[in-house]
């Protein structure tokens, strides 16, 4: 088990994270989400060992985790963690990459292991191919396949997916979940995609203002979302009082009720339209199956 006990952290006299408490259990997928500077990525820096802690403590199973204070090398060969740069080798190819850290005692082994790992990220065509001459999108796969080769129990992911289009998306988090899975590998991903939790992540945790300001599976979050940070994360959504949170798929136009709004847009979002509406002064948002022309009044009912 990762266990993360009463952390706290500045860089020198910024405050990033406060009391921050929470278990991960082993094999298990743990999302972190939060505003852009939340400090996700720095929470995974620290459970890397990246740096040292005045306050708190983290342990994977009985060790704890200690910083370059106490680690001539940074890090632990348990641990990997795909960053946002990647650390990619520019002039080798995408094999060589993946394979950097196997034991060329077992060549066979070795060959195997990269091919599968190379499947894993779809980029079986591009193996002999130097990692320079990549796009972004799949450099970012070379980094995931590269930091599965050496069987890690704790995988650090900081938006693994953010640079790989949605055609290919949708399969590559299957494969890398699924390999977790398959593997008991444990995962934290740091993510501003809700696709990355909702299929995937047992649990979920929410950071704001330097605190976990919300903790819960995927679902109980998505079904009741209780502040607007976790809210946005999932979709477009009003704060109507005195009903709190309404999704904007939640709030249906009818025929008949008390509820009115005036329509101020209609944007086309492939499945539906949303809508954009007054509500008094207002600004809300439906989801609705038609365009509905500007200044039109529409009465509106919560389905909860
Ligand atoms: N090396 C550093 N020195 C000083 N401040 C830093 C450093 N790295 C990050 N910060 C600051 O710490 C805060 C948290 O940054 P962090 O990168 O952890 O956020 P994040 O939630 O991962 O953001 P994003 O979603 O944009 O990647 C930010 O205000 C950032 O400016």
């Amino acid at each position: 088990m990762l266990q993360v006990k009463n952390l706290s952290f500045k860089y020198s006299s910024k405050e990033v994270l406060k009391q921050i408490d929470f278990k991960v259990d082993l094999g298990k997928t743990l999302a972190i989400i939060g505003e852009s500077g939340s400090g996700k990525s720095t929470l995974l820096k620290i459970i890397y060992g990246e740096y040292d802690l005045d306050i708190g403590q983290v342990f994977w199973k009985d060790n704890e985790i200690l910083g370059p204070k106490y680690n001539l090398v940074v890090g632990y060969e348990f641990i990997k963690h795909v960053t946002q740069e990647y650390n990619l080798m520019p002039f080798t190819t995408v094999a060589e990459n993946v394979g950097k850290h196997l034991s060329n005692f077992y060549p066979e082994e070795k060959q195997k292991r990269t091919k599968e790992l190379i499947a894993v990220v779809e980029l079986e065509d591009f193996a002999k191919v130097k990692v320079k001459n990549l796009s972004g999108g799949q450099k970012q796969r070379v980094a995931l396949a590269r930091a599965l080769a050496k069987e890690p129990q704790l995988l650090l992911l900081d938006e693994p997916f953010s640079h790989i289009d949605n055609f290919k998306k949708q399969s590559l988090r299957r494969n890398i979940f699924n390999y977790l899975k398959a593997n008991n590998i444990t995962c934290i991903v740091a993510t501003h995609d809700k696709n990355d939790v909702l299929g995937f992540a047992e649990d979920m945790i929410v950071l704001h203002d330097k605190k976990i300001i919300a903790k819960d599976t995927p679902k109980n979050l998505y079904d009741n979302p209780k502040s607007p940070i976790t809210a946005s994360f999932f979709g477009e959504f009003n704060v109507i009082e005195p009903y709190g949170i309404v999704y904007a798929h939640q709030l249906k136009i009818v025929d008949k009720s008390e509820l009115k709004a005036t329509v101020t847009h209609s944007y086309f979002n492939g499945k539906n339209w949303l809508v954009e509406a007054k509500l008094d002064s207002q600004t809300i948002f439906v989801e609705h199956e038609n365009e509905i022309n500007q200044n039109t009044i529409v009465s509106l009912k919560i389905i909860k």
